[in-house]
């Protein structure tokens, strides 16, 4: 097989690997989404999204374009908010939207996005989430100590946890524990100080990845989650993560997240390599 186009990018520093795919043609298998990932034996990244036709896989979108993402251990996931942009990003770059505004479709459903500038003129993205839904309470245990969360559906699963310990101090070398009853399909576990009414700290360690310098889907469910606590369902908060900043609005049935997309590397893959993986 020729070798296969690649871009690596990020959001927020949390990072991808981009496979250009518009006919559905690479066979993705988890080996080889665990491989590409891998941070010594890949390229190294946090998820993989191959940017394929909606008509390709068969997806009723009112988006061309399919963002297909893959956590690092090779899981697929409904939706990915740092991802999305990235993707749109791409979209725009290589010609393949017009833009300044369209749909991408994903496995959580259709979602539009808009790239534009922001007030520093740098390039942003701004994704509109679909509802930040939350669904009840649990707990997590994270450093030794029991938390309680607020359970949210951003498409995909989350528990924001809001604590008074600073969140650097905590221990996210290893999966903090969860109820595996409340979450049967795993959950990212937000950890989350509130800095301000509108500005909050959070790291998160995602499910099928580890910890993570960001989360798109996580920082809208962690404002969604701090609002709630305050008896609010409508507001807007900044949210600092180790890799950058976003901006997040959550209104009613409704949520956007403004944030960066950059793009650092492209190339091919080497074929035997990708061949040689099953
Ligand atoms: N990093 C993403 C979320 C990726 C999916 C997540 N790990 C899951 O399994 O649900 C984001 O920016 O939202």
């Amino acid at each position: 097989m020729a070798g296969i186009e690649f871009l690596k990018g990020h959001g927020t520093q949390n990072d991808f690997v981009l496979l250009p795919d518009p006919d559905a043609s690479l066979e993705l298998t988890p080996r080889r989404i665990a491989a590409l990932c891998d941070r010594q034996q890949g390229i190294g990244a946090d998820g993989v999204l191959r940017v394929v036709r909606s008509a390709a896989l068969g997806v009723d979108s009112a988006g061309e374009w399919f963002m297909d993402y893959r956590n690092a251990d090779g899981s697929l996931a409904e939706m990915c908010g740092n991802g999305v942009r990235v993707f749109a990003r791409y979209l725009v770059d290589a010609g393949l939207e017009v833009g300044p505004e369209f749909v991408v479709g994903t496995r959580a459903g259709d979602r539009p996005v808009r790239v534009h500038t922001d007030s520093s003129g740098d390039l942003a993205v701004t994704v509109h989430m679909g509802p930040a839904a939350v669904t009840g309470t649990s707990v997590a245990v994270v450093s030794g100590k029991q938390v309680s969360g607020v359970a949210v559906d951003v498409g995909n699963p989350h528990l924001v946890s809001v604590i008074d310990d600073d969140v650097s101090t905590l221990d996210l070398s290893r999966t903090p524990r969860y109820d595996t009853e409340v979450f049967p399909d795993g959950v990212n576990l937000e950890f989350v100080n509130v800095l301000g009414p509108e500005s909050l700290r959070m790291r998160v360690y995602e499910r099928g990845v580890g910890e993570t310098r960001a989360c798109g889907t996580g920082t809208v469910a962690a404002v969604a989650a701090a609002l709630h606590l305050r008896g609010d369902d409508t507001g807007q908060s900044t949210v600092e993560v180790p890799g950058g900043r976003v901006s997040v609005t959550v209104g009613r049935g409704t949520a956007t997240l403004t944030g960066p997309a950059v793009f650092v590397a492209r190339g091919e893959l080497d074929a035997a390599w990708w061949d040689a993986l099953d």
